[in-house]
């Protein structure tokens, strides 16, 4: 109500349109408007509902955005309500050739390190889980040969199905589709994998498997930086990669070799996470850098890619792949949940960024 209980006038559509083009998008640049993200824009009286498209449902600046969306609304004279609504619409990577595509896959990311042991599947899962947390399509495709491991950590295990259209059906649980090389091959009988091999596994891996519509898929890939790795990582349509690593030296110098193998491929390098960052003790809460702290984000810098973050080392982590719930969907306090999913919104920006560097 205005002054003296009179109403005040309704905001036009124009004055709301101009207020929300002096919002920036934090991370793509343009603004609101000008980069087609108000979706709708609904005016009752002095109420205003918008409705913003994001490039990803795990966007690392949605709060910002919405506090920016606000503060500019409240300058327009007679709105007296707000409501910011937000959808998204992951655009699919302009990079790979159309006939290379798997069809309904927008994005396939790659997680890699150089050696073994460094976390990478638990990396690969929890990151797929948290990108599914926010309300993206995703499945994962366990492609390490040497020790698959996603039956596991996410506990789909047995055996994928047939569907009615002759494809395999993935297994599913903690809100994502699971494939792993692990449902194909013997435990007992360690299997010799030739190029060829590799390659017509992937083909069925990407090409028969019932995905459906996915925003993105996460390939674990087998640690390491070899032949295999890279015919594995040439037969995949990559959006993208995430090198892991763990802070000590020896584990950072593989993680410049993987870099430099994404790099000869021309796949773009979304980041580097450093894992086993470091070690809070839960009795007495000291701080322990047990494999060195930080020097992935000196890698990240002197290679010039993106530094993805740091998770901490945690008990229930390890648990928890044990036991197939991922950290991100416990809430003990050192499966460092939010650590995750930090690293996963922030990866899910920067892959809108190289979507819009390729478009
Ligand atoms: N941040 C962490 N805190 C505690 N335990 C962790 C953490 N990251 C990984 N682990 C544990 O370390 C072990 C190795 O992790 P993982 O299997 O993910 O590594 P990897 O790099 O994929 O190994 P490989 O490729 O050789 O199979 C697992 O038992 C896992 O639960």
């Amino acid at each position: 109500m205005g002054l003296f209980g009179k109403r005040a006038d309704a905001p036009t559509q124009e004055a709301v349109l101009a207020a929300l083009a002096t919002v920036q998008e934090p991370e793509l640049g343009g603004n609101l408007v000008a980069r087609k993200m108000i979706k709708e824009l609904t005016i009752d009286g002095g109420r205003v509902v918008v409705l913003v498209d994001l490039t990803t449902p795990a966007c690392p600046f949605k709060d910002q955005l919405a506090n920016d969306v606000r503060a500019a609304l409240a300058q327009v004279p007679g709105v007296s309500e707000i409501e910011v609504d937000f959808t998204a619409t992951v655009r699919s990577y302009n990079g790979i050739p159309d006939k290379a595509r798997v069809p309904g896959v927008s994005h396939i990311l790659a997680v890699a390190s150089g050696k073994g042991g460094v976390g990478k599947s638990t990396v690969a899962v929890n990151l797929a889980v948290a990108l599914a947390q926010e309300g993206a399509r995703v499945g994962l495709l366990d492609a390490d040969i040497y020790g698959p491991s996603a039956p596991l950590m996410t506990g789909a295990r047995g055996k994928p199905g047939i569907t009615e259209n002759q494809k395999i059906a993935p297994l599913e649980a903690h809100g994502i589709k699971i494939i792993s090389v692990g449902y194909f091959v013997d435990d007992s009988q360690p299997l010799v994998w030739r190029g060829p091999m590799i390659s017509s596994m992937l083909r069925q891996f990407l090409f028969e498997v019932d995905w459906g519509q996915l925003d993105y898929l996460v390939v674990d890939l087998p640690p390491g930086t070899g032949d295999i790795q890279l015919t594995l990582a040439q037969a995949i349509p990559l959006s993208g990669s995430v090198v892991v690593t763990t802070p000590q030296d020896v584990a950072l110098a593989d993680a410049i070799k993987g870099v430099e193998m994404f790099r000869k491929l021309n796949v773009p390098i979304l980041g580097i996470v450093e894992n086993m960052s470091y070690f809070i003790a839960p009795d007495t809460g000291k701080r322990y850098d047990i494999f060195g702290h930080g020097g992935a984000q000196t890698a990240s810098t002197k290679l010039g890619v993106p530094f993805l973050g740091e998770i901490p080392l945690g008990m229930s982590i390890r648990e928890g792949g044990d036991t197939g719930q991922p950290a991100v969907t416990q809430s003990a306090k050192d499966a460092y949940a939010d650590a995750f999913r930090e690293v996963a919104r922030t990866l899910a920006g920067r892959i809108s960024i190289e979507t819009m560097v390729a478009a």
